[in-house]
């Protein structure tokens, strides 16, 4: 049997009412326990769809997928519900009630394991706050504790969402694009938690990156998507310049090719004659 936590083949994914066709297509890819891999590719490639399949919350149009040895889409509502729990998908913008202080949102992590009494009475009074402060002061956030969550800059609003991943009980992070709101020192200390945190529990962390040199300098493998497909899988050591601008290559208009504002001159200038 095999040891991966996560196994596709040939996996296709198209999004309900999507334009464009398969959002994903032909991937194949095997993710170990303990791995790091950082996801790059250009806006659109497919690297959000990617993570949501892998957090079950997709299912696949075809091929093989499998995590944690199980075909999630064979189980029924309740067993795909508790597989969920192994798993922590913290999106670009995390879904945090803006009303809520930042405590208890952060303690919200802990739903899954509470009984329904458990959570009703933390709505009212936090049953942990220390546990929460201590994940906020991880990504510079301790002060923000009792703040409401609609106060929060949008920075400050994703490391609270990856602060509630440390509160989990999560063995695969599935984190999608974590530092687009973060200077460089924060993206830094955020990268450097994320990447301890699944050290010491040696869970799987998948992240999507746009900043390639900080995928290339914090991530042992690099999976790389255009156009819905795996452009490469490599070991960061394996990567080239060449091959990261081939990823990127036609994501900029031609340097010669029209500005929107000599466009729109064009256009008034045509509609005049
Ligand atoms: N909810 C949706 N409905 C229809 N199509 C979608 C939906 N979400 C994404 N898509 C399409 O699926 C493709 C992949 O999108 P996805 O968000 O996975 O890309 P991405 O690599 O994460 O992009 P970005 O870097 O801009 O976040 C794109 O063509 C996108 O337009």
């Amino acid at each position: 049997m095999s040891s991966a936590w996560y196994e596709l083949q040939g996996l296709s994914v198209r999004h309900i009412g999507g334009s464009r066709g398969l959002a994903l297509q032909d991937i194949s890819l095997a993710f170990e326990p303990g791995e790091q891999v950082a996801l790059i590719g250009p806006s659109g490639a497919g690297k959000t769809t990617l993570l949501s399949t892998l957090a079950c919350a997709h299912k696949p149009d075809s091929g093989v997928f499998k995590a944690f040895g199980t075909d999630p889409w064979q189980l029924t509502d309740a067993g795909r519900h508790a597989m969920r729990a192994r798993l922590f998908l913290a999106p670009q913008t995390p879904p945090l009630p803006p009303r809520q202080r930042v405590v208890t949102a952060v303690l919200a992590a802990r739903l899954p394991k509470w009984s329904l009494g458990q959570a009703l009475l933390s709505l009212f009074k936090p049953a942990d706050p220390e546990a929460a402060y201590r994940a906020l002061s991880r990504f510079n956030l301790g002060d923000k504790l009792y703040s409401r969550v609609d106060r929060l800059s949008g920075g400050e609003r994703q490391r609270c969402g990856l602060a509630r991943l440390l509160l989990s009980s999560a063995q695969a992070f599935l984190v999608d694009e974590p530092l687009s709101a973060l200077d460089p020192a924060l993206s830094q200390l955020t990268l450097n938690t994320l990447q301890q945190e699944a050290r010491e529990r040696n869970a799987l962390l998948v992240c999507s990156l746009h900043q390639v040199d900080l995928a290339l300098a914090h991530f042992p493998r690099i999976v790389a998507l255009k156009n819905g497909r795996v452009a490469f899988d490599l070991p960061r050591e394996q990567v080239t310049q060449a091959m990261v601008d081939e990823l990127y290559l036609g994501e900029l208009p031609p340097a010669n090719s029209p500005q929107p504002d000599e466009m729109a001159a064009k256009l008034a200038v045509g509609a005049c004659l």
